[in-house]
């Protein structure tokens, strides 16, 4: 089912997650509602930090060129660990857990991962382009960090200024 997505500043964010030792029905049923909440929220990835489970759990469903998604290109990923990357790319990247905001991050261009799938089978793949910036947007996510913490003094001032001025607006409009 579609759970609740968690905000910043909610501080549960900022948790380390745990890595994943049961592979069993119960994981299973958490990557079935990642899976839904990240599409009825019209996200391409997801942490489950992000739902409320502090668990090392992510999923990545990049969209073709048609801007669709499928199914077919869900990737569900447990436990990951980067075993090496190389060059540096910048993107502007969003959030679900910031909505409404986005910035240019840099990042890894190219990175090998090795993580397990839903059965506990290991994995190991070499990504660049969108999915080596979403595996390491999602991944920081499992170490309690936002992409916003990764901007420069500048831009994380004007980030906070807008914030606050959308907070007040929303408290305002809820009067
Ligand atoms: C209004 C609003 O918040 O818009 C959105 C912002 C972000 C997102 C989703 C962001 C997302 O999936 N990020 C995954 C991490 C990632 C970021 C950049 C590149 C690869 C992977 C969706 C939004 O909702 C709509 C309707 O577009
Ligand atoms: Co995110």
């Amino acid at each position: 089912m579609v759970r609740k997505i968690v905000v910043y500043p909610d501080k549960r964010l900022k948790q380390r997650s745990k890595e994943v030792v049961d592979f069993n029905n119960e994981l299973h049923l958490l990557l079935d509602d990642m899976n839904e909440t990240m599409l009825a929220g019209n996200g391409i990835g997801l942490a489950a930090i992000q739902i409320g489970v502090p668990l090392r759990v992510l999923l990545i469903n990049l969209p073709d060129e048609e801007g669709n998604q499928y199914p077919e290109n869900l990737l569900e990923v447990i436990n990951p660990v980067i075993l090496e990357k190389r060059g540096s790319t910048t993107y502007t990247e969003g959030c679900l857990s910031v909505p409404d905001y986005y910035d240019d991050v840099e990042r890894a261009e190219w990175i090998r991962v090795e993580f397990y799938n839903r059965h506990g089978e290991r994995q190991e793949i070499e990504a660049d382009g969108l999915l080596a910036i979403a595996f390491q947007h999602e991944m920081d996510h499992l170490d309690g960090h936002l992409f916003i913490e990764k901007l420069s003094f500048l831009k994380r001032k004007k980030f906070e200024k807008e914030w606050k001025k959308k907070q007040k607006e929303l408290q305002k409009s809820s009067k």
